[in-house]
This record gives C-alpha cells, structure tokens and sequence, in this order.
C-alpha cells in the first residue's frame, strides 16, 4: 500500500493520518468523512514557492480553489503565500469570508455573470482572466461605472491539448474557453483590451489540461505563448508584464501514475520562458501559475464505513459503503482510478478482490472496480485515498444523501472544518406551498 504525506499505520494495524488514528476519527465524526492531510498541503504549496523561488523570476502561484474550496482551505492558501483563482460567486464569497486578500485573487471563467463581475469589482480583486470578446465589454463597462481600471489577462488557446500521457498541437480551438490563437481571435481581443479604457492588460493566460505527468506540453505552451507575445509587440508595440500558464500538474492515484515532483514542472516551464522571451530580448515577464490537483489531491483520504456485500459467483462480489458518487462523482464521469485500504486492519494481507460499490440508486455507481483488500467486512472503515481534489468540490446531493464532513488534521490534532449537512439542510431550500401542507408533516 502506497502511504502519502503523513499517513502511516499504528501499532494497532490502524491507518493514521496526521498522527490521528482514523478509527477515533470515524468514532468522533462519523463517516463517510474526508480526511486532509495539512501537513501535506502545506508542503506541496511550498515546493511551488520554492521552486519558484529557485528560478530567480518573479511569479504568482495561485491555488485553483475549484479543486477544494473551503474557507480552511483558503486560509491556508493565504498563509503559505499563494494567490487564489476563483470561477464564481460562491468560491470568491468563500474566499472573501475566510479572509483572503483580494488584490491575490483571480477571477476565471467563461461566462462570468453581470452580478459576479461587480461583486469582484466591488472587492477589488487582483485580476480578472477574461475569457471571450463579450466578457471585455462588459467588463469595460462594468469597471467603468464604477470609475475603475482593472488589471486583466486574457485567456488564449494556444493550440496545445494535453492529456494525461499526450499531447497533441491541434484541435484545441475546439474548445469552449478562451481565445484561439490561430484564427486571429487572440490577436484581436489582445489590441481591444489594450485599447479599452478601463482595463489594464497585464499579459495572457494558458492552460493545457490537467493531471498531465510530462513537460513538453507546458514546455510548447510555453514557446507559442512567446511566438504570440513577440507577435504582439512587434504589431502593436505592446508588452506583456505576466504570462500565466494554468494548472494541470499531475499526481499519482494509483500504480503507474508517474507525476514528476513539482519542482521539475517549474524549472521546465521557468526555463522556457527564460529561453524563449530571452533569445527575443524581450523582458523577462512574471509567471503565474494556477495548480490545483497537485496542491490538494493527495492529501485528502475519504473514510467509509462498509455495509453491505453482495457475491455473484465467478462474476463479482461488490461491498458497499456508505457514500459513493455523491461524494467522488470522478470514477462515474471519467472513470478515474483510486486505491484503499482496510483502515482499521491496514497491516491485514490484501487478497481478496472486490468491486467497491456506493449507496446511490445508479449501477454505475462504483467507487473502485477489482480492488484488493484485506477481506472486508461489514463495519469495517474502508479509507479511499487521494481524494482531496474534485472531490468534496464536485460533491452533490443525488438521491438526497448528506454531504460529508471534512477534517483537518495535523500533529496528532484534527480540526472539523467542514460539517455534516443535517436532514434539515437537506430541505432547507426546499418550499412546501400552503395548499400542499399535510398534518401529518415531519415538523
Ligand atoms: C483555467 C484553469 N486553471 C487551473 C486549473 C487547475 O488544474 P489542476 O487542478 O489540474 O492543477 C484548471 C482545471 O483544469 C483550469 O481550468
Ligand atoms: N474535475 C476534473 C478536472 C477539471 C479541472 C477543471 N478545468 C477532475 O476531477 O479531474
């Protein structure tokens, strides 16, 4: 079994996380419950800095909060001295109400609404990453209302599409996000954005994709964004202050995931850019970057009670636990590996194979297909690891199941950071019109 960050297995044969036994942690605040690992959440926003550090640039790393956002998290984005994206209403409110400084937040998005662009106005956010020649004019609009400038970076598709284990230099102007660079489009939003009054072009924006384990992709990212920037100076006598090149770090989930340690991504893409604005003579720009996977992903556990089992022999014997794609909808939606371990007989030989099943009334609702375990039974805890990104912030309430709670844990300390949503919560929105009312209501 392979042990992220802090994780280790007790005396006991008890998995633990922080230096916390996750038994006791199922006992105090029940399950299904994610798990994150601070410890090594700090440490991986520190390599980027440091790494960073290293290349002698200046740069922004802002945590991509759509993998996990939460105020706690934000908190901690903050304290290690990230900048922080946000793609709606509800991450930037989170962000704000924890506290985080709005001149180091970024606004992303394709179709950011009038009232999300003036709530960000009206906080005096660091920059806005403009996706489309729509979201410029209303934007312009917006900012000048209000009597403001505001700092802008747009987002170009620079004809680099890369996948987990590829990448290939076309197709990417099929995209939905951002201005292509091949038709002419970026070069056209570039000289209106530098041309309208209210905004302030600090440079463009780029991202790739994500959970990507090389670094040509972000390396010819790298040298069409220059190719582009060189283009714009030499047209419009412009230059670009930033060049942001997105997320998309990956991390290893299973056996065969081969990420590279995140100071191997950043000296790629820093080398890069030295090289390629460098040979041009062209000043070197601050890079921004925005992980969010690699910050967070490996650091959240989710621990599981398991109830049921079901054996169809020579076919399949599923067990079931007591959440499932409510709680990590990515083995549904792109049939995403994880792997897991009996946590409370974590030291117990793995050989029985079994196919991992949720609660949720869906048959494709099935969190690992052939894992091996140490013979499962019901009431064991069953801890999926490597759950802290897209997974708390993807969650839903399909079938009406609660969301979990989240913890942090630290030095032997766990902080509930997140909790239980209450039966309550679960029809909180909900209203029944008077002429539907019965006496016989739950009050
Ligand atoms: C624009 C942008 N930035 C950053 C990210 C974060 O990506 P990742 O979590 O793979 O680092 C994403 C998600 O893919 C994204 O779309
Ligand atoms: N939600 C995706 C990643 C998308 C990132 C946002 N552009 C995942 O779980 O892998």
């Amino acid at each position: 079994m392979y042990l992220h960050g802090t994780s280790a297995i007790n005396g006991q044969g008890h998995l633990t996380i922080g230096g916390c036994d996750v038994t006791e942690l199922a006992k105090q605040y029940g399950t299904p419950l994610y798990i994150v690992d601070e410890a090594l959440v700090r440490q991986r926003a520190r390599e980027y800095v440091e790494a960073f550090k290293a290349s002698g640039l200046k740069f922004q790393v802002a945590y991509a909060s759509k993998a996990f956002s939460v105020m706690a998290m934000c908190a901690i984005a903050e304290q290690e001295g990230l900048s922080l994206d946000v793609v709606s209403d509800g991450e930037l409110y989170t962000a704000l109400k924890a506290g985080f400084p709005a001149h180091r937040i970024h606004f992303h998005g394709n179709n950011k609404t009038p009232d999300e662009i003036l709530m960000a106005l009206d906080a005096e956010i660091g920059c806005f990453v403009v996706d489309n020649f729509d979201e410029l004019a209303l934007l312009n609009a917006l900012a000048g209302d209000k009597g403001m400038k505001v700092n802008v970076l747009l987002r170009v598709t620079p004809g680099v599409e890369a996948h987990t284990h590829e990448y290939i230099s076309t197709g990417q102007q099929d995209s939905k996000f951002g201005f292509d660079v091949e038709s002419g489009a970026a070069f056209r939003g570039v000289r209106e954005a530098h041309e309208l009054p209210n905004l302030e072009l600090l440079g463009v924006h780029s991202h790739i994709g994500s959970q990507i384990f090389e670094v040509d992709g972000f390396e010819v990212a790298a040298s069409k964004v220059a190719q582009f920037a060189l283009l714009v100076r030499d047209e419009l006598s412009v230059t670009f202050p930033v060049i942001n090149l997105g997320g998309g770090f990956g991390i290893r989930y299973v056996e065969g995931d081969t990420p590279l340690p995140v100071a191997t991504y950043v000296k790629a893409i820093t080398d890069a850019i030295k090289d390629n604005f460098g040979a041009a003579n062209y000043p070197i720009p601050e890079i921004w970057v925005e992980p969010g996977r690699s910050i967070v992903g490996d650091a959240g556990t989710t621990l599981y009670t398991i109830g049921t089992s079901k054996d169809i022999p020579g076919v399949r014997k599923y067990i079931a636990v007591d959440g499932g794609m409510t709680d990590n909808p990515r083995p549904a939606l792109y049939e995403s590996k994880y792997e897991a371990v009996i946590a409370n007989r974590a030291d117990d030989a793995a050989e029985e194979t079994v196919t991992v099943a949720g609660k949720c009334c869906e048959s494709g609702d099935k969190l690992i297909i052939d894992c091996v375990l140490a013979k499962p039974q019901t009431g064991d805890l069953l801890a999926v690891l490597c759950t802290g990104a897209y997974n708390y912030s993807m969650a839903s309430n399909y079938n009406r199941i609660r969301r979990p709670s989240v913890v942090f844990v630290k030095d032997g300390h766990s902080d509930l950071v997140v909790k239980r949503e209450s039966l309550d919560d679960i029809v909180g929105n909900d209203i029944l019109p008077a002429r539907m009312k019965k006496a016989s209501a739950v009050q």
